[in-house]
């Protein structure tokens, strides 16, 4: 389903801060969200997340704590925290959620502060409450080796509908992916997105692959938010470097109010 978004992304700069006393009451929030330029651009880009020095600090962290890593698709791919759509789709959904509260100590104790940041960085985004959702597993960090399946393929292309309920599937009620850059591959590794918004099946139609695409590039300690619903695809990079990034996936269960996990 082709939309009449402009092919761009969009540079929020100044990054988004917390929502302030002056978005309310007399301005209604509805006007003042970044999240909504989504339906006008391919994804924000929201520069400097993280200090240099705070995204190397999480680049070691993540680093360290290699031995508690969870190893995905045979290794072709690793997360510090669990991921949702990656045990649904090995069949391990149970031991994600029976880890949930393990899997969220796990990120705290090796990276202290990211799943408060990534919330309120969901939180800025949308003016809203970011909520954990209960259950799942908080923000996470992927890594891509060097050289492994993704680095010289690319990823998956798919839709990050996979967590979201029926109920707000069949609404196409708002949802957001988050993700900040810690560690950018030498070059490229960029996310490509289309013109394509998920039409209720979750695999892309053949000619969806030929509409109207751009490749959104991540700075280092920076993010690309994307619609949930919008067709992506993590691109392939050269070089000896690991690709690590934090994600989020937030759902808006009510107005203002979003649920988090990864
Ligand atoms: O790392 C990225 O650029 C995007 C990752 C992604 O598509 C996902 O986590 O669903
Ligand atoms: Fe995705």
């Amino acid at each position: 389903m082709p939309t009449a978004r402009r092919a761009s992304v969009l540079r929020l700069d100044p990054p988004p801060g917390p929502p302030s006393a002056a978005s309310s009451p007399a301005s209604p929030r509805a006007m003042l969200r970044p999240v909504d330029a989504l339906d006008h651009h391919f994804a924000l880009e929201v520069p400097r997340v993280f200090a240099e020095a705070e995204r190397a600090a999480l680049v070691a962290g993540v680093r360290a704590a290699q031995a508690e890593w969870t190893a995905d698709f045979g290794g072709e791919q690793f997360s510090l925290g669990r991921a949702f759509y990656t045990h649904l789709e090995q069949g391990r959904s149970r031991v994600y959620f029976a880890d949930a509260a393990a899997s969220d100590a796990r990120v705290e104790r090796h990276l202290p502060g990211l799943q408060r940041r990534m919330r309120e960085l969901v939180a800025a985004l949308t003016g809203g409450l970011a909520q954990p959702r209960r259950g799942f597993c908080g923000p996470g960090v992927h890594i891509f080796p060097a050289g492994e399946k993704v680095a010289r393929e690319g990823g998956v292309v798919h839709f990050d509908t996979e967590g979201l309920s029926d109920y707000h599937l069949a609404r196409r009620l708002r949802a957001i992916t988050v993700v900040v850059m810690l560690e950018l591959p030498d070059a490229d590794g960029g996310l490509k997105l289309w013109d394509v918004l998920y039409d209720g099946r979750d695999d892309p139609r053949d000619e969806a692959l030929s509409a109207r695409s751009l490749v959104a590039g991540y700075s280092p300690g920076g993010a690309l938010v994307i619609d949930s619903y919008r067709l992506h695809q993590i691109q392939p990079f050269p070089g000896d470097r690991d690709r690590i990034s934090a994600t989020v996936h937030a759902a808006e269960i009510d107005s203002g109010r979003w649920e988090t996990w990864f």
